[in-house]
């Protein structure tokens, strides 16, 4: 097992990772789980691992669960509502801890539950997806969508600890383990030329599920994270970096009804467009514009944007990204391989052209 510390002085947490971990969840949890436990988590995860994770906390701690509808499109409102319902009904006290099992979906919103019931209670997280294992269970960021826009409700809410088992990969259907891969190549691009070299020659070995290589993946990524989180936990500055591909994504998210593109497919186009308006702005080489795409379609991912969306539209929803200030959307470009910058300075003509270009690749 290897273990990484998200550094916050006394907010740090534990990230875990090996195989076998559910079934140890007790020791693992030891020092991290109250008495009362409330698990969300959804109806396939649920059919998965539910009484496996039920069976390792019992009998120390008094349990109870909520499970939401599977998909993007339950991201919302109505199942922060009921899972909040679940909780006052339970008469779960202050004193309790949110256990998220499932993917990124489940993990945001059961984040933000446990940063809003009763102001605030402790939250683990038990990521079951590859992109939650490498992006959504670390770093704090909870959230619901809004039919306007992506997590535009949410909090800041750090977990205490982190347990990922990569065994639940095993399950996970093969669409769903690229969306995490384009998460994975997101670091290489925005931090890590090393290691995006190293996917450059394991991707097919992480496609395959090879243990070590998805654990070496996996540690990484988690490691980048934290290292960015630890730098600037609210995104004031470099944290925005981690949105590479994102103002885009998020907006071919929206447009296409939540749950049509999966969330790291949506990223995967996003970044396309984000290197093309890089060298578009001569800001990156050809020669990495080009190991860019190269890559994310070796990983089986998107590089080309719905055709549906109007300019108009785009300018909507990027217009409501969370990166906005003063009214500018700052977009984060990629200036290497392993550096990005982010920046208001792009002409709406210059993005409009990309955005039709990375639609006819
Ligand atoms: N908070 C953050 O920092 C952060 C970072 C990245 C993404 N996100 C959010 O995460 C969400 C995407 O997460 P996701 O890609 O995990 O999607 P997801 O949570 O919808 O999970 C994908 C699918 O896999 C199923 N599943 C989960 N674990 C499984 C397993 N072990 N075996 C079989 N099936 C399994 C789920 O039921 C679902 O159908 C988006 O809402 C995105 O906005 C948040
Ligand atoms: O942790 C972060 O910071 C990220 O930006 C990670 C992203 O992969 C993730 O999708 C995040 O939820 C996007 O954040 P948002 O602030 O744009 O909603
Ligand atoms: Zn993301």
């Amino acid at each position: 097992m290897q273990q990484i510390t998200v550094q916050l002085g006394t907010r740090s947490y534990p990230i875990s990772i090996g195989s076998g971990l559910l079934p140890m969840l007790s020791s693992q949890l030891k020092k991290h789980l109250r008495r009362q436990v409330f698990i969300i988590t959804n109806t396939r995860v649920a059919e998965l691992y539910l009484e496996k994770v039920k069976q390792a906390l019992q009998p120390d701690h008094q349990i109870n669960w909520f499970i939401m509808q599977d998909g993007e499109a339950y991201k919302n409102f109505e199942s922060y509502q009921q899972a909040l319902d679940h909780l006052i009904t339970a008469s779960y006290g202050r004193d309790c801890t949110v256990v998220a099992l499932g993917g990124g979906v489940v993990g945001d919103l059961a984040g933000f539950v446990a940063a809003s019931y009763q102001r605030g209670v402790d939250f683990v997280q038990l990521p079951t997806t590859l992109l939650s294992q490498v992006d959504s269970s670390v770093g704090g960021k909870t959230a619901i969508n809004h039919p306007q826009g992506k997590n535009l409700v949410g909090a800041f809410h750090q977990p205490q600890a982190v347990v990922i088992d990569i065994d639940c990969l095993q399950t996970l259907p093969e669409r769903e383990l690229k969306a995490g891969l384009a998460e994975i190549i997101k670091y290489g691009i925005m931090a890590d030329a090393e290691f995006f070299a190293w996917l450059e020659t394991n991707i097919k070995k992480l496609l395959e599920l090879d243990a070590e290589s998805i654990t070496y993946a996996i540690a990484t990524s988690c490691q980048i994270k934290a290292n960015v989180v630890a730098g600037d936990e609210r995104e004031k500055g470099q944290r925005a970096l981690l949105n590479l591909g994102h103002t885009f994504g998020h907006a071919i998210e929206t447009a296409s009804g939540y749950g049509n593109w999966l969330h790291g497919e949506a990223v995967a186009a996003g970044m396309a467009i984000a290197a093309q308006v890089a060298q578009c702005e001569e800001l990156i080489s050809n020669q990495d514009y080009q190991r860019i795409l190269r890559l994310l379609v070796a990983a089986g991912l998107p590089v080309n944007a719905p055709s549906t969306i109007s300019w108009p539209e785009w300018q909507q929803l990027m217009g409501r990204d969370k990166k906005v200030q003063a009214g500018q959307i700052r977009y984060v470009l990629p200036t290497a391989i392993g550096a990005a910058k982010i920046t208001t300075d792009i002409s709406d003509s210059t993005l409009q052209q990309c955005v039709a270009e990375v639609r006819a690749l």
